[in-house]
């Protein structure tokens, strides 16, 4: 199976272009390719498709086989995977996903993408003045006990589930610890939850650190990034554009009230293609 190994941020994946290749058993395949000793090394796969409804279409899996509805630094991954292989020369382009239709803009820069501006759509709630527990779409600022930690936790979607938690220091959280406690609360979160630990350090500015669903600690979440700055602005802790930093890099958010839309930017990078032998596996 021919492959390319990108990231965004630090969150990098296996990327597969479906035109050429077939993947039968993706979970399988995901698990296997994301190994960092016996496979490539990588927090999941990510197939590149055609699809009936937008230019493209991307499925992702987490380094654990299962099926995430949405990847944000995955899909910036996607849109310059097909421009600069060639698959298209639009510079504003659509991609299916689980979480629904997504629209981005490309910055290419001597004919290569180099950072792209994805509309992530709404951030999922419930009214937040009825915070809701039994869907979890989102409880603003709820009080939490973990681990003998207490957290001020509020969960939004962006089409997968983010549970938000503000702490001190980023740098001090014992997220190998506190994060499996949140992603495997299958009572809160009955199909488990990425957790997002979040520093304010002013109205445009936040440090994060993430705990994703099926793939543990990752450099960088960009759904999780857009989860988080709608969490701070529910919470009045930001304004509505803020700097992520993360392990990995930075990502710009932007909350667009008129639409109720989140905006993300950030790079998008090829690390190398490769091939590999999944006979047995796919
Ligand atoms: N672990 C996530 C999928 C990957 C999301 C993340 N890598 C991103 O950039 O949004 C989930 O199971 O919902």
């Amino acid at each position: 199976m021919k492959f390319t190994k990108m990231h965004g941020c630090g969150n990098d994946y296996v990327y597969v272009n479906c035109f050429k290749e077939e993947v039968k058993n993706a979970g399988a395949v995901s698990r296997f390719v994301s190994d960092r000793h016996f496979g490539i090394g990588s927090d999941g796969l990510i197939l590149i498709k055609s699809s009936e409804v937008a230019d493209f279409k991307m499925a992702m899996y987490n380094s654990d086989g299962s099926e995430g509805e949405m990847c944000g630094n995955g899909i910036r991954c996607v849109a310059k995977y097909v421009y600069d292989y060639g698959l298209t020369d639009k510079e504003q382009i659509s991609i299916e996903t689980k979480a629904g239709i997504k629209h981005l803009e490309l910055q290419v820069n001597g004919g290569k993408v180099e950072t792209v501006t994805v509309d992530m759509g709404s951030p999922i709630t419930t009214p937040a003045e009825v915070p809701v527990i039994s869907d979890r779409d989102i409880v603003l600022a709820e009080k939490i006990t973990k681990g003998g930690m207490d957290y001020e936790m509020t969960c939004v979607s962006m089409g997968n589930p983010h549970a938000i938690v503000f702490v001190e220091d980023t740098s001090k959280v014992e997220i190998e610890k506190a994060g499996p406690l949140f992603e495997n609360d299958k009572e809160r979160f009955p199909n488990r939850t990425n957790t997002e630990f979040i520093q304010v350090l002013d109205r445009g500015t936040i440090n994060m650190r993430v705990w994703e669903r099926g793939a543990g600690e990752t450099l960088a979440c960009g759904t999780g990034a857009c989860a988080s700055v709608y969490a701070c602005i529910l919470n009045e802790k930001t304004d509505d554009e803020v700097l992520v930093h993360l392990l990995g890099g930075d990502l710009k958010i932007r909350y667009d009230r008129e639409k109720n839309h989140m905006f993300m930017t950030g790079p998008a990078t090829v690390v190398f293609d490769g091939e590999i032998d999944i006979t047995g596996i796919e």
